[in-house]
């Protein structure tokens, strides 16, 4: 069967079709959401990935506009969705958009200047790179979306904010695990029943942010400066897994 009738068939596809989302994708979040209530609280947002944008879409329907339409609510009081992809995507009520590459540090730069000192209280990402089929490859290129993501995440969400991130399962998940365990207490893979189980896709939701203690933001940007330099894509791996492996080792030696 071809994509187009299979998608017809899809139950999410035709829900998104008659509820006005974008994508079926909208699903993953809201189901998220049900499971592990990570919009409670939440004022500020940062939307990674995010054309053609159904979770900028959930965004503006659950936060912004509840608040725009409370009498009481003034515009500073307004929620802050930021969300940011390579492809252009059409305007959302409430959504500043940025057009750009989240693995360059510039375009991380952009995203943080629009907090403007202020914190984030969730960070969202469903970023995908072009699937080519091998999978250590696109397992590889998705860690480098997800190390965006991370240093985007450690200048600006606040001490015990939320981070939900697609990852694609593989090898490698357990020690994305351990990884994402070093900056928050509680990671949880998810697997909404809306993402398909032929799919390899799988959320990590990534609870109370607590940055290792002696952790400087600084390194993992640093690192992604040099991801954007020719030379520096080499010693990637190299490098990620070394900062990781540092902090580890002082975690282990502080708690043993
Ligand atoms: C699965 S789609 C996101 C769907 C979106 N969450 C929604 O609900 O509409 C993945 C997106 O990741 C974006 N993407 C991939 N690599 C990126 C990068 N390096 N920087 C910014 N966006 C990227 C793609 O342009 C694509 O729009």
């Amino acid at each position: 069967m071809g994509k187009a009738s299979r998608d017809k068939r899809d139950i999410y596809y035709r829900k998104a079709k008659e509820e006005g989302w974008r994508a079926r994708s909208a699903f993953k979040l809201l189901q998220i959401d049900e499971e592990f209530n990570i919009f409670e609280g939440v004022k500020h947002v940062v939307d990674l990935c995010a054309a053609p944008g159904s979770w900028s879409q959930v965004l503006s329907r659950k936060l912004y506009l509840p608040a725009k339409l409370s009498t009481d609510s003034k515009d500073q009081d307004l929620p802050l969705i930021v969300a940011i992809d390579l492809q252009p995507m059409a305007p959302i009520e409430g959504v500043i958009q940025v057009q750009g590459d989240i693995t360059n540090a510039r375009t991380a730069e952009v995203v943080i200047r629009h907090f403007d000192g202020c914190k984030a209280d969730l960070v969202v990402c469903d970023g995908a790179p072009d699937v080519t089929g091998l999978h250590d490859m696109d397992e590889f290129v998705q860690s480098q979306l997800i190390l965006a993501g991370l240093t985007i995440v450690t200048h600006i969400l606040k001490n015990g904010g939320k981070f939900i991130a697609k990852i694609f399962r593989g090898k490698d998940t357990s020690l994305l695990y351990c990884q994402l365990k070093l900056f928050f207490t509680e990671v949880t893979l998810a697997k909404p029943k809306s993402s398909r189980n032929s799919s390899i896709e799988a959320f990590a939701v990534c609870e109370n942010y607590s940055p290792p203690e002696g952790f400087s933001e600084k390194d993992l940007h640093r690192l992604l400066e040099k991801v954007g330099t020719p030379s520096g894509a080499d010693d990637l791996g190299i490098s990620f897994l070394t900062i990781f492996i540092l902090h580890a080792r002082t975690i282990l030696t502080n708690t043993l």
